[in-house]
């Protein structure tokens, strides 16, 4: 079988981002251990963990800002230190507060775009992309956190790079602004680029990413297709709450139908909708209390895959660990 993973970018191109048996380790601690996973051109893959997974220090290594301890991360097939004009192949954005308030965007932008050999037309451009145009002559210090991120996101692209990579962007971003940036992202990603992109939630990651690397206290846990992680997880399902619950399911089960029995006792019925329930049990005899179809989120299911490698787990009220 094909690992889809296998599937670059259809070019036989080297992938985007090749991350290959990546450690970091702090003193005697390991908090990247042994990740192994690609990014590939043209799809937005989301880069998922708890906190304190490992997230931002693979983006920095990747970014050659922290060095592995073992492993190999290569962009564009090669080391990010080897790149010749790095912000013409990768464009990130770490941390949003990190321009000298005192500054203009357009002079950040310009600061930038010199330092880097980049045109100063540029500047221009990327601030009609991110909707900052009517903001360049303004000092970043009153800047919104939204606006913030519209501007490092212009400084990732002001090289017209090939490779993004985003830590947590969505992170204090109003409705408004999180349903831009999504929109943004997948334009970036449909003209071919590869975005990578960090968060912690997955019901706002399930919205964005065409791709999926999950990881839990710095190991791989899944590496699989938005599609594929939705269809295994997202297990539609039927509710039925009965007085009769072993006649009912006997009843649903001589249909070919795979019955489980809820925490609560009612009946979860697989592989059909509502309606064949109701008329199975109609026909049964069994009074019905509750009927519903149901689906696992997707939420769920990360928190599921997740729970060993949460750093400050909360614990149920009232019970006793
Ligand atoms: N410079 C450092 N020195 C020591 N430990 C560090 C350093 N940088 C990160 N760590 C530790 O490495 C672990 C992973 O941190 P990292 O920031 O990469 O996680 P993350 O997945 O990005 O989390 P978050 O979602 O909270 O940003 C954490 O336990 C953190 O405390």
């Amino acid at each position: 079988m094909k690992n889809d993973r296998e599937i670059t970018n259809g070019t036989g191109a080297a992938p985007a981002i090749d991350v290959a048996g990546l450690v970091k380790s702090y003193g005697g601690r390991t908090v990247v251990d042994g990740l192994t996973f690609q990014v590939r051109a043209g799809a937005v893959t989301g880069f998922l963990g708890p906190n304190g997974a490992g997230k931002s220090t693979t983006m920095r290594m990747v970014l050659g800002l922290d060095r592995p301890t073992r492993g190999r991360v290569l962009v564009s097939g090669r080391p990010y230190r080897a790149l010749r004009e790095p912000l013409r192949h990768v464009g990130a954005l770490l941390d949003a507060g990190a321009v000298h308030p005192g500054r203009t965007a357009r002079d950040h932008l310009l600061c930038v775009s010199r330092a880097n050999r980049i045109p100063g037309t540029r500047v221009g451009e990327v601030l009609e992309q991110v909707g900052l145009t009517t903001a360049a002559g303004r000092r970043t210090g009153g800047f919104s956190l939204g606006m913030r991120q519209r501007l490092g996101i212009a400084t990732a692209l002001l090289g017209d790079p090939r490779v993004l990579i985003l830590d947590e962007p969505v992170n204090g971003l109003d409705p408004e602004g999180i349903r831009w940036l999504r929109r943004f992202l997948k334009d970036r990603a449909a003209e071919g680029r590869a975005v990578l992109v960090s968060s912690h939630l997955m019901t706002e990651t399930a919205l964005l990413a065409d791709h999926l690397v999950i990881i839990g206290k710095g190991r791989l846990l899944a590496d699989v297709s938005m599609a594929g992680f939705a269809a295994e997880h997202g297990r539609v399902r039927v509710r039925v709450g009965t007085t009769e619950p072993v006649r009912l399911r006997a009843a649903l089960e001589r249909g070919n139908l795979r019955v489980e029995t809820a925490a609560d006792g009612a009946l979860e019925v697989y592989g059909t909708g509502p309606a064949e329930v109701g008329r199975i049990a109609a026909r049964e005899g069994t009074p019905v209390l509750e009927l519903s179809r149901t689906e696992d989120s997707l939420e769920d299911a990360f928190m599921r895959m997740t729970a060993d490698s949460v750093e400050y787990a909360t614990r149920p009220l009232g019970k006793a660990v």
